[in-house]
């Protein structure tokens, strides 16, 4: 099983496949909520059991972790004090980037209402996917701040540019959107908002990109790209891996919730992800030995009524501060 549903869904897979991909899933979480309905809060019990029924030792951890946290509601401490492997529980958490709201809390910024400092609850993957590797968590951004980056933008957008073949700017067909970057300190609180990422992702924040907001109009898009530097023998990309080397993660924040279109798509998984406001896509393609994952190829469909609005993020291996990638 390659992508996990947490949630209803608001992910929506393009291929035949996901059917059964659904079908096996509905499975798995019916026992879930069985055996969290017997009373048996043992995330270590129903691993074994997955484990029995052939999963994987790390994916029957992860699913039994996640459908405690999902049938019960439960937060996250109190599956850490029922369960006899913590540790175990944390790491495979910690892996699906799982982070804990009272760490995230530090970074909340004066807009957002306040979150009592003893209330601790998970943030949820609603999806996590691992061909690309993707997970799509809830809640990222509060209403607040959502409007707060698409009121900023307003004042700031200029036509996106698009690098040509040469590693000129043109304006192209190829994303027919708007967009402005946020520096640093132009508005007081966007740090707040890059520290949360940087704990949710756990990547450092000075490897990451200047914050850039995107809006789609009606009928705009962006068409199947790789967000990393695939042509090294482009200048531009040469020096883009020079200053900071490659991208190897994206943050898709999505601003508002679109009417019609507006997806984001994976092109070789077949898979659509729906814009809801304050939600986050975390995607990496960098693999275990090192090479570029082909399966990020995605794309924005386009938005077929009303506006869509996301903010993204990219990863760098190393500090990109003051560099603009575009
Ligand atoms: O619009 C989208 O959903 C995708 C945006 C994207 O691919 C990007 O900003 O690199
Ligand atoms: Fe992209």
């Amino acid at each position: 099983m390659e992508c996990t549903l947490n949630e209803e869904t608001t992910a929506v897979a393009g291929l035949a496949s996901n059917d059964e991909m659904s079908a096996h899933n509905e499975a798995v979480e019916a026992w879930l909520l069985a055996a969290v309905s017997r009373g048996d809060l043992s995330v270590e019990a129903m691993a074994q059991a997955m484990q029995a029924d052939g999963y994987g030792e790390h994916e029957a951890q992860l699913l039994a972790a996640l459908g405690v946290l999902r049938h019960e509601d439960t937060p996250l401490h109190s599956v850490l004090e029922h369960s006899r492997m913590q540790g175990a529980v944390l790491d495979v958490i910690q892996h699906f980037r799982y982070a804990r709201l009272d760490a995230l809390d530090a970074h909340r910024s004066p807009v957002d209402a306040p979150v009592a400092p003893s209330k601790v609850r998970g943030v949820r993957a609603r999806l996590t996917c691992t061909s690309p590797d993707l997970a799509l968590f809830d809640d990222v951004l509060s209403a607040h701040e959502c409007s707060d980056l698409i009121e900023f933008a307003k004042e700031h957008l200029s036509a996106n540019r698009v690098m040509s073949e040469q590693g000129e700017v043109i304006d192209a067909d190829v994303r027919t959107s708007s967009g402005c970057f946020v520096e640093a300190g132009s508005v007081p609180w966007i740090d707040a908002i890059e520290a949360r990422i940087s704990t949710l992702v756990q990547w450092p924040q000075e490897c990451m990109e200047e914050l850039a907001i995107v809006r789609y109009s009606g009928g705009e898009r962006f068409l199947s790209h790789f967000d990393y530097f695939n042509a090294p023998e482009l200048l531009r990309h040469r020096e883009e891996l020079d200053a900071a080397g490659q991208r190897i993660g994206t943050i898709v924040l999505y601003l508002n919730d679109v009417t019609e279109g507006g997806a984001t798509r994976f092109d070789v998984a077949g898979l659509e992800l729906l814009p809801s406001r304050g939600s986050a896509l975390y995607f990496t393609y960098r693999l275990p030995d090192g090479r570029m994952d082909e399966a990020s190829l995605h794309s924005g469909t386009p938005v077929l009524e009303g506006e869509k609005w996301i903010a993204t993020l990219w990863l760098r291996e190393r500090p990109c501060r003051g560099l603009s990638a575009g």
